[in-house]
């Protein structure tokens, strides 16, 4: 088996808060494998940014391991750690915040090309920051290049988001919900752009996203990993999930997503949630965090275990699931109170 790009083993972690320690990653495992698209899905809060910045060396784990080429990152010193910095970049949720209102779209993208040594002097960072707008479509790049962010629009904002991710040459790039800020009609030229990064420069792509409908439009050739809670709940093939989604929270999820056409919109059967609320982290259910949701809730085993990631034994289907019942390969039978 090929080694993975990234891969997070046993990830836990929490952030203070007040006097209490919140659980916000429990037990993740995830593999990135070598340019494929990947892509995070779940509600907000479940931990999807945590995870990205996690894989992009932002947040250190409180435990468990990261890797980046079968490197433990944590061990990684000086240059390697450098190139490994440098090699997975983020493009943030928000680019009104995250690019600097005083500094011009040259400064922003020629900094890390200084920085990191990938040119030799302010000339050919010109050069190079004309170049990635012009990759980003920015055009013409010589009108955009000394502008601030306030004269762009929210999909050009973005578009200098991802040419900058692009100044490092990276071989992982992390999406957070970067296409969520700009209007629906720019969202598929920018998703679109994204994935022909991967063609274009070599680039493996994970994209964060509580939409999965935009999810399964990323990663249809891709794979999926499904969060609730700070836990990955199933992890597979995009078409494997979506044509048979195993994960009670994955069929709920996917029965709530509009179809292009309307009449099968109408008779998509919905499946109702035990309960709307979600649980506190700091408050977490015993067992399978999802119990009290779910609809397929069986009592005395998904209310004392928690359910690790692993295949059902009479599925043909690759993805992994963390469902009791499922993974000792029982059928689910709807819960009646
Ligand atoms: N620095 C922090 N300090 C304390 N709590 C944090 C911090 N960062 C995140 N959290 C909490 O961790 C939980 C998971 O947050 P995270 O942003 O990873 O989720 P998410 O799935 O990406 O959500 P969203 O889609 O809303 O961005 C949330 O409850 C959030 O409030």
């Amino acid at each position: 088996m090929t080694q993975p790009l990234m891969e997070l083993k046993s990830i836990y972690k929490s952030f203070s808060k007040g006097r209490e320690r919140v659980p916000v990653l429990q037990d993740v495992d995830l593999k990135v494998n070598k340019l494929e698209f990947l892509c995070l899905v779940g509600e907000s809060g479940c931990g999807k940014t945590t995870t990205g910045k996690i894989l992009s060396g932002l947040l250190k784990p409180t435990s468990g391991s990261v890797s980046f080429d079968g490197q433990d990152i944590s061990k990684l010193r000086g240059k390697a750690y450098q190139d490994y910095r440098r090699s997975v970049q983020i493009i943030h949720q928000d680019p009104y915040a995250s690019l600097n209102p005083a500094h011009t779209i040259y400064s922003t993208l020629s900094f890390p090309l200084l920085h990191h040594k990938l040119v030799r002097n302010k000339t050919e960072a010109r050069k190079r920051v004309l170049e990635l707008l012009e990759t980003v479509d920015l055009t013409p790049a010589a009108d955009v290049i000394d502008k601030y962010p306030h004269e762009l629009s929210g999909g050009q904002r973005q578009r200098v988001s991802i040419a900058r991710a692009l100044t490092t040459n990276p071989s992982l790039i992390v999406a957070d919900e970067s296409v969520s800020m700009v209007d629906v009609s720019i969202r598929i030229g920018l998703l679109k752009m994204l994935m022909n990064m991967r063609t274009e420069f070599n680039v493996t792509i994970v994209l964060i996203t509580h939409d999965l409908a935009l999810a399964k439009y990323f990663a249809w050739e891709g794979r999926l990993a499904v969060m609730y809670l700070g836990r990955v709940v199933e992890v597979g093939k995009t078409q494997d999930i979506i044509a048979n989604p195993q994960h009670p929270y994955t069929r709920v999820l996917l029965s709530a997503i509009p179809e292009a056409d309307p009449e099968r919109t109408r008779n998509k059967q919905h499946i109702n949630l035990r309960s709307e609320d979600i649980p506190s982290l700091t408050e977490l259910p015993p067992g399978c965090s999802f119990h009290p949701r779910c609809p397929w809730f069986v009592p005395g085993v998904c209310d004392t275990t928690v359910p690790q990631l692993k295949q059902t034994p009479y599925d043909d289907s690759r993805a992994d699931v963390a469902c009791i019942p499922l993974t000792e390969g029982k059928e689910l039978a709807l819960y009646e109170s």
